[in-house]
């Protein structure tokens, strides 16, 4: 299946379980992958007929803002949701980097994958 990505949307939400997370926001960044055929877009050249990535990354930016929750479990699950209910992609997959979160590295994170019932 053809493949529509996003690399490392950059988001400041507030996000986590301690309480010094709840005053300010921090940094994550998102991989977004969507399995989507884009072979009707190619032939036609129409925007409409593909998953448009500026669509999806307002999108993300918009929840990943709206919402509050501690875990990053919850925020992946529901961009999920979000993504497999409002655009025309078969399975998404979703990975989160929060680098703030353990000063001794990189990055730390999460990625699910989930598919259209
Ligand atoms: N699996 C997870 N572990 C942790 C999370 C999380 O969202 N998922 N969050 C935290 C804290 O909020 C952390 O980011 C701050 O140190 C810890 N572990």
């Amino acid at each position: 299946m053809d493949k529509v990505y996003i690399s490392q949307l950059h988001v400041e939400t507030i996000i986590g379980v301690y309480d010094f997370e709840k005053e300010s926001k921090q940094s994550l960044y998102f991989d977004i992958e969507m399995s989507t055929d884009i072979t009707q877009a190619a032939k036609t050249d129409d925007i409409n007929l593909t998953v448009d990535y500026a669509n999806v990354s307002e999108r993300v930016i918009a929840l990943s803002t709206s919402i509050q929750v501690e875990l990053l479990e919850t925020l992946l699950e529901r961009l999920a949701e979000m993504i497999l209910n409002e655009f025309a992609v078969s399975d998404v997959k979703i990975k989160v980097s929060k680098p703030a979160a353990v000063s001794q590295a990189q990055t730390v994170g999460i990625e699910i994958f989930r598919t259209k019932n």
